[in-house]
């Protein structure tokens, strides 16, 4: 059995695979995600779109149990993210901002790592491993060091790594933050490769609002912890008028651009990725 065999998506399924709740998360005093309540169909690409602050970090962590609520709901799979917090890790896959692979490792050790974390039974883990290999395109690169690997194979690896346990959703924060060009489009059909072939579920958050469009069936715009508007891109732009963009979109929900001019904060995390990933 090749590498999509075994997800089993129900594409009839009605019932939402991730639905929250007014779910929240205050620090101290300051909210940074505000009741938020969304609800995302198998399947679907979902895109958190928001300046940077908005709380769209914030949210994926509690969605992946990382972080608690302060309050609301969410649940993933039918899993509450409080109550039942390891079957929900069970059901998702997880790229952080952070490099999530080792360097000094190949990328074979890599994957053998997040196998046993993942609790697969050592009789499957070869094949497991040869089968994520193969459908990420990893075969000439699987035995060299991470250190060696372009962004762009740094990122197929952390995905790679991610889907291990055919998760039935799967969590990007900003995979393609710091890579060119060549190397952003390459993750993006990856994200396009695994949605058509697997039908996993995808929430991904970016700053590319041309590649939201392309690739999200819906986008949420979060502004100051609260979802503003949520669409499809093409419902959001036709909102707008003829001829409008999802920037445009974006510039009139938050007043703020996304994509140029990066403040601070953004410049030095993309500066800090830039320089991780090589
Ligand atoms: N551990 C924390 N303690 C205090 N404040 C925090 C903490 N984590 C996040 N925040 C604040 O919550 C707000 C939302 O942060 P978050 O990282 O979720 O935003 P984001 O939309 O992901 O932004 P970016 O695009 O820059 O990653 C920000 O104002 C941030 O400073």
């Amino acid at each position: 059995m090749g590498w999509t065999g075994g997800i089993g998506r129900s594409q009839e399924q009605s019932e939402p695979i991730l639905a929250t709740s007014a779910l929240t998360r205050r620090f101290g005093s300051f909210t940074a995600v505000d009741e938020l309540t969304i609800s995302v169909a198998p399947g679907e690409v979902f895109g958190l779109l928001g300046p940077n602050g908005a709380g769209k970090s914030t949210a994926i962590k509690m969605l992946t149990t990382l972080l608690p609520p302060s309050s609301g709901k969410a649940a993933i799979a039918g899993f509450d993210v409080r109550q039942q917090a390891a079957a929900v890790r069970r059901a998702i896959g997880y790229v952080p901002q952070a490099l999530s692979a080792d360097a000094d490792l190949t990328g074979y050790e890599n994957l053998l790592i997040f196998a046993k974390l993942y609790d697969i039974p050592a009789k499957q883990r070869q094949q497991r491993i040869r089968d994520v290999i193969e459908f990420m395109g990893l075969q000439s690169v699987a035995h060299r060091i991470v250190r060696q690997y372009s962004g762009g194979t740094i990122r197929r690896l952390e995905v790679a790594q991610s889907i291990l346990h055919k998760p039935q959703v799967l969590f990007l924060d900003e995979p393609t933050v710091g890579l060119d060009p060549i190397a952003r489009s390459s993750v993006w059909e990856l994200v396009q490769q695994l949605r058509h072939e697997s039908g996993t579920t995808i929430v991904l958050t970016t700053h590319f609002l041309e590649e939201a469009d392309r690739l999200c069936d819906r986008v949420a715009i979060l502004h100051g912890g609260k979802v503003i508007t949520v669409g499809t891109p093409a419902q959001l732009k036709a909102s707008l008028g003829e001829n409008a963009t999802l920037d445009d979109v974006f510039i009139h929900y938050t007043g703020d651009r996304l994509t140029s001019g990066a403040n601070y904060r953004e410049t030095s995390k993309i500066r800090r990725t830039a320089k991780r990933l090589g």
